[in-house]
């Protein structure tokens, strides 16, 4: 069955419409993804909520789906495009294919579109609202982008403790990732995942000796009502923020956020530590980024930048023990090449428990 890509651009692409019993039209904003696998991780990482994704590797679904690779317990992204999917799925661990899986949940997965041209216009125009749809756009209907609190549909509920470990982080939920989880978990610790609206005072109760502000979709600023939170968090308790969590602290502490043009969505970014002058290969996926200039009397200090573009890929505080970092130190997909944050987040932690700071 034949399917359409319409971009607010005007621009149509004729595909094929893959997951036949899905007849309503979607829509989102379009991003693409340049990894050559990890679609999986892709699709169920919270952050992607609500965006149409486009990956630009040719061939996706050759190793299909299984039970092990998921980053939440759903696919997250409103639709899927693809130059060629596979419909066969040649791994001893694959559940489903790709196809099986979108349409298990209603999620609309369009192929034979021309995503080398498709990323073109993403490139020069930006990321920009889409609208998958079965019949032959006849006129411009591309929804506008809907500027919601993403957070909200994607963070947990509930208190749940993982681990028995004698560090005990707290993991703010805005979406996070299971691999940040199973990062902190690997490492020996106890972890409480939260809910991301729960008061100071209540994580005050819990005792931990760390803070993880975890990713997450949308708008940084449409949390702005959280800020006051993130502040008094991360001037009480030593904290680790990754991606969205990195932006919130920023914003807490005075700093700015600004929207990329088109992202950056893929698993060989390479970014550069000027603290320990390395440069190593990351796994990325945001829209925005924190804006160096904003950063002036706040304390905050880029310690890591994006060698494509040199934005800013982390930041350090003057004498807070604060680490925050727009990349994934987790992967999942990707070079874990950056995983050292972690154990650096809890040397920290371990170090401050040690002195004692008296914070408050
Ligand atoms: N992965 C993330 O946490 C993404 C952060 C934010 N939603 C952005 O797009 O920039």
């Amino acid at each position: 069955m034949k399917g359409y890509l319409q971009l607010e651009s005007g621009d149509i692409y004729e595909g094929n419409w893959l997951t036949n019993h899905i007849l309503e039209d979607v829509s989102g904003e379009i991003v693409f993804f340049t990894g050559m696998t990890g679609y999986q991780e892709v699709l169920t990482d919270p952050s992607y909520k609500d965006q149409i994704i486009v990956f630009t590797y040719p061939l996706i679904g050759n190793y299909g789906i299984n039970e092990e690779d998921f980053e939440s317990n759903r696919p997250h992204v409103a639709g899927v495009i693809v130059y060629e999917a596979n419909e066969e799925a040649s791994h001893y661990q694959a559940q489903y294919t790709l196809k099986q899986y979108l349409q298990k949940w209603n999620i609309p997965l369009l192929s034979h579109i021309d995503t080398r041209s498709v990323v073109k216009k993403i490139r020069n125009s930006g990321s920009m609202p889409a609208l998958l749809t079965k019949s032959y756009p006849k006129e411009i209907n591309v929804p506008k982008l809907c500027e919601d609190n993403k957070v909200s549909k994607v963070s947990t509920s509930q208190f749940e403790t993982f681990g028995a470990g004698s560090i005990h982080i707290v993991l703010i939920d805005y979406g996070k990732k299971e691999s940040i989880l199973s990062s902190l978990l690997e490492r020996n610790c106890k972890v409480t995942v939260i809910p991301y609206h729960t008061s100071f005072q209540m994580i005050r109760k819990m005792n931990p000796n760390g803070i993880l502000l975890s990713n997450g979709p949308g708008n940084p600023k449409n949390l702005q009502s959280h800020l006051p939170t993130v502040k008094e968090l991360i001037t009480h308790y030593p904290t680790l923020g990754i991606c969205l969590g990195h932006q919130l602290v920023a914003l807490s502490l005075g700093g700015n956020t600004k929207k990329l043009l088109f992202g950056h969505r893929g698993a060989n970014h390479p970014v550069k530590d000027e603290k320990n002058n390395i440069v190593f290969m990351s796994s990325q996926n945001h829209s925005f980024y924190v804006d160096k200039d904003s950063l002036i009397g706040t304390n905050l200090k880029g310690r890591f930048y994006n060698l494509h573009d040199q934005s800013i890929e982390g930041l350090v505080h003057d004498y807070l023990p604060i680490q925050t970092v727009q990349f994934h130190p987790e992967a999942n997909p990707g070079p874990a090449e950056g995983a050292y944050v972690f154990d650096e987040f809890l040397n920290m932690v371990k170090e401050n428990n040690r002195s004692n700071v008296a914070y408050a």
